[in-house]
């Protein structure tokens, strides 16, 4: 009998089949935007990211908790509740910890406990710039997905992605595109960051590395393309799979009234059918 709990490629499958959604949404809970009507709970932080969890489950695929949020308020038990509160209510549901973490393997280790054991994520976001021994911590939770940084949303990410291999003359993001196809996945848990700014480049990352997950943020704020987006990252006779698309602060602040909830939901539900619309 095998008693292993799902992988996070398991588990991301069986969300894109049963939710019938690509999209994630983000907690990024910035204090100076979380609604009045929250302020005095003793954990507000919390109770805006729950109900908006609860508010929008159905309408994902995976969700994607950004820790800087909650570190820069000293909020982390606030982060771990809302992942706990996520694990025991939605366990069909990933949870991506966004941390963006890169060290030296030692210290990776920790970053990597700090993501899978304190918090209990299913996968966490990675920066592969420090190379192999950098990720390689993370890949020991061989159930655990690892989500490398490739061609990022940011403007400035051209800076360095861009940068081209002397010998090969690829750019940087499409180097990290083929290392992690052909040499970092042997887990078979690896996904890869693409920009929704950048639908080009989604598309030059698909075509390399086959049907990997793409971490897909830009869209909403960012003025990502949907419909460019899901063109590019779609998987041929796998549509609506193999692309997390991220969304926060459309949808976290679409009213800051006390209909926050109902409000993040209307447009989680316009964004996921425009994102379903987009893949047919
Ligand atoms: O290239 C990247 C990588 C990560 N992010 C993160 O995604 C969300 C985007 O938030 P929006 O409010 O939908 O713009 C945020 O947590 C970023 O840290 C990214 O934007 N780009």
């Amino acid at each position: 009998m095998n008693t292993k709990s799902p992988s996070f490629t398991q588990q991301l499958h069986a969300a894109w089949a049963s939710q019938g959604s690509m999209l994630c949404v983000g907690f990024d809970p910035d204090p100076k935007r979380i609604p009045a009507s929250l302020a005095g709970k003793p954990e507000p932080i919390f109770e805006f990211c729950k109900a908006i969890a609860d508010a929008t489950a159905d309408l994902v695929c995976a969700f994607k908790p950004q820790i800087a949020y909650f570190a820069s308020q000293g909020a982390e038990t606030q982060l771990k509740k809302l992942i706990s509160h996520l694990k025991t209510q939605y366990p069909y549901i990933p949870v991506i910890l966004d941390a963006k973490r890169g060290d030296i393997g030692s210290t990776a280790e920790h970053y990597a406990m700090e993501a899978f054991e304190r918090y209990g994520a299913d996968a966490v976001t990675v920066n592969p710039y420090m190379g192999f021994d950098s990720i390689e911590p993370y890949l020991r939770y061989s159930q655990k997905g690892v989500i490398v940084l490739c061609r990022t949303s940011n403007p400035g990410g051209s800076d360095l992605q861009f940068l081209k291999n002397s010998s090969t003359g690829e750019p940087l993001y499409l180097e990290v595109a083929k290392l992690a196809a052909s040499k970092w996945n042997a887990s078979g848990q690896l996904g890869l960051v693409v920009g929704a700014t950048f639908p080009e480049e989604i598309a030059k990352v698909r075509n390399l590395v086959g049907d990997m997950p793409l971490l897909i943020p830009g869209i909403g704020a960012q003025g990502g393309d949907i419909a460019a987006t899901v063109k590019a990252g779609s998987i041929a006779q796998k549509l609506g799979t193999g692309m997390i698309i991220n969304s926060s602060r459309a949808i976290l602040y679409a009213s800051s009234g006390e209909d926050f909830a109902q409000a993040a939901r209307k447009v989680a539900q316009t964004t996921r059918d425009a994102l379903n619309a987009a893949a047919k």
